[in-house]
């Protein structure tokens, strides 16, 4: 499959715990496609995020197909000394070129901070600050975005406001998405397809494909719900 991403996770063990946290995992992400992952609390899902974005290489089995990466985690992980834009600049190989800073900016644009990039983290509130993380992970310029739960402990307002955000990004740039979610509304709001976990040691214990053009409305994702559930049970 041309610019397909292969992900094969034989074996996933920490060092000093002889239980293996994934086995068998075998995913294969189509370019442009956008795959939401739920699995049960702690089954290795953030552990799977970092495998994919070579932040852990101490696993057997191995990923094909990946060129460029970014991270969005659940928490924002801003600098607290340093403005917005110095934040989102900070990640490129050189934070402080004419260039890097104008690329800063353009993408602080289009996540709707352009009038935000001088203050400083404390003074955003927690969808500004995740629209801030946001921008800086696309700053490399990534075909891949991994995300975990980045929309965890927003209010609806704040998370619906981002879900739409992404979904426009995603859908201008063509990036290819992998995004965890505990939540099954928030996955079907977005996702192409989502992959459901199984318990530990994790491997892909189904999937289903979400056929809904976009944007979707609260209406269309409570159509699909029951579909979704029966599908993870
Ligand atoms: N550095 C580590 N050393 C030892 N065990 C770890 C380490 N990191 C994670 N684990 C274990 O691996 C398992 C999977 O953890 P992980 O954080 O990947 O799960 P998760 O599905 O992302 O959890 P959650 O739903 O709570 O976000 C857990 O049992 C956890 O305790």
């Amino acid at each position: 499959m041309a610019g397909a991403i292969r992900v094969s996770v034989e074996d996933k063990r920490f060092p000093g715990t002889g239980k293996s946290v994934i086995k068998g995992l075998n995913l294969t992400l189509k370019e442009g496609e956008f795959t939401a992952i739920i699995g049960p609390s702690g089954t290795g899902k953030t552990t799977l995020l970092r495998i994919m974005a070579g932040l852990d290489r101490r696993f057997g089995g191995n990923i094909t197909g990946v060129d460029s990466i970014g991270m969005v985690f659940q928490e924002p992980r801003l600098m607290p000394w340093l403005n917005v834009l110095d934040n989102i600049c900070l990640v490129a190989d050189d934070p402080s070129t004419d260039d890097v800073k104008a690329r800063g900016r353009a993408l602080l644009e289009q996540v709707g901070l352009a009038d935000w990039m001088s203050a400083y983290p404390h003074a955003l509130s927690g969808g500004m600050q995740r629209r801030a993380a946001l921008a800086r992970a696309l700053m490399p310029g990534p075909r891949l975005i991994l995300m975990d739960e980045p929309l965890v402990s927003l209010d609806k307002g704040a998370a619906k406001e981002l879900v739409e955000l992404i979904t426009a990004l995603w859908q201008e740039n063509n990036y290819t998405i992998v995004y965890v979610t505990h939540l099954v509304d928030e996955a079907i709001a977005m996702a192409d397809r989502i992959v459901f976990l199984s318990g530990s040691p994790a491997s892909i214990a189904g999937e289903v494909t979400i056929p809904l053009p976009h944007p979707r409305t609260d209406k269309d994702i409570a159509r699909v719900r029951e579909t979704v559930v029966a599908a993870m049970l």
